[in-house]
């Protein structure tokens, strides 16, 4: 079986005033006709991905721009081919977006995005632009898992809770369900109508009886056949860490999955570190939401960004002054 070939695309994110997005059509004629992209195209030899962005959005739409900060990288393998995808933020600086050669056009709210139907490698382009770039976890609740064990959790749940742009998993596997059950009930009362999704570690009834989202270790989700009962509001997500964990995940419709261990880390000393092409290659088999968990801090989500993830999952690091 010969490889498949490899392509290079770049495509831009333009914003109008209002803060919608500009996605175009799959022209009829063309390979996975109909779907909805950003505008862009192949980088051709000898052209940067910025000269090749420039170029791609005066001929296609009729923009000049400059070219800004990067959004997300995708790996992505198609039956026919194997693309990365290099998403940037872009500024016009001249004209008005048209169709030239002749596709459909049409502005977005990026909370509409996810009704579009869109080729697999933008799948997580459009999380990158809407949902949080860090999944902070919970340290456990420390024996004897007493009221001042349970405060000092609550405490520590709420740091991490305060900063914006962030989901939570509540996780303490050590702690009997009743303490665990109760320091959750306590968090909640003390961050009141604070927004800040959070999901449950392992427990579906847990997750059910407070209305948050569940998220599943790898043997859960093979040992499911179906979406756990949880609000269909919230999300469900999992901890997966080789492809046969991924592609359940995404034939189960999990919101997203944590990919680990990607560096080495304290916690798994045995564990043998994906490396970030390890993490890469993984990643262009689905098309979900990752985020990359293993020996990371917040700032490296330039690089996760790089090589497809969604964002960064960590416990230690994400804790601040605490810690
Ligand atoms: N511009 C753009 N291309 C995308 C996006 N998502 C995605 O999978 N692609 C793929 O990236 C490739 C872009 O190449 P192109 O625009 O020059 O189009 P093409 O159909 O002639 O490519 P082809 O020669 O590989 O078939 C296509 O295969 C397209 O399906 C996206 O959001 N924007």
């Amino acid at each position: 079986m010969t490889a498949p070939r490899s392509i290079q695309v770049v495509a831009g994110v333009i914003t109008d005033p209002r803060g919608r997005i500009l996605l175009t059509r799959r022209k009829e004629d063309s390979e996975l006709a109909g779907l909805w992209e950003f505008p862009g195209g192949k980088i051709e030899p000898g052209e940067s991905p910025e000269q090749a962005l420039r170029r791609e959005l005066l001929e296609e739409v009729g923009l000049e721009v400059e070219v800004g900060t990067p959004v997300i990288r995708v790996p992505q393998l198609y039956p026919s081919k194997r693309l990365t995808l290099d998403v940037r933020h872009v500024t016009v600086r001249s004209g008005h977006a048209r169709g030239c050669e002749g596709q459909a056009l049409t502005w977005v709210a990026p909370e509409k995005l996810r009704q579009y139907s869109m080729p697999h490698a933008d799948l997580p382009v459009v999380a990158a632009l809407t949902q949080p770039a860090e999944y902070a976890i919970t340290p456990d609740i420390d024996a004897p898992f007493d009221e001042i064990a349970i405060e000092r959790w609550v405490v520590r749940a709420l740091a991490l809770c305060a900063v914006p742009g962030r989901r939570v998993q509540l996780r303490s596997p050590q702690a009997p369900r009743d303490r665990f059950a109760l320091a959750i009930e306590r968090l909640l009362e003390r961050l009141g109508s604070q927004q800040v999704q959070l999901l449950v570690n392992r427990d579906t009834e847990l997750a059910a009886q407070f209305g948050l989202g569940l998220h599943w270790c790898a043997v859960q989700l093979h040992q499911a056949t179906e979406r756990p009962s949880i609000s269909s509001q919230q999300p469900l997500a999992v901890s997966c860490h080789h492809l046969a964990d991924l592609e359940r995940a995404q034939s189960l419709q999990c919101d997203f999955a944590v990919l680990s261990p990607v560096l080495a880390t304290q916690t798994h000393p045995t564990a043998t570190p994906l490396g970030w092409d390890g993490f890469a290659g993984l990643r262009e088999h689905v098309s979900l939401p990752l985020y990359a968990l293993g020996g990371l801090q917040p700032d490296d989500l330039v690089t996760a960004r790089y090589h497809g993830a969604q964002g960064i999952a960590g416990i230690r690091g994400f804790a601040g002054e605490w810690d």
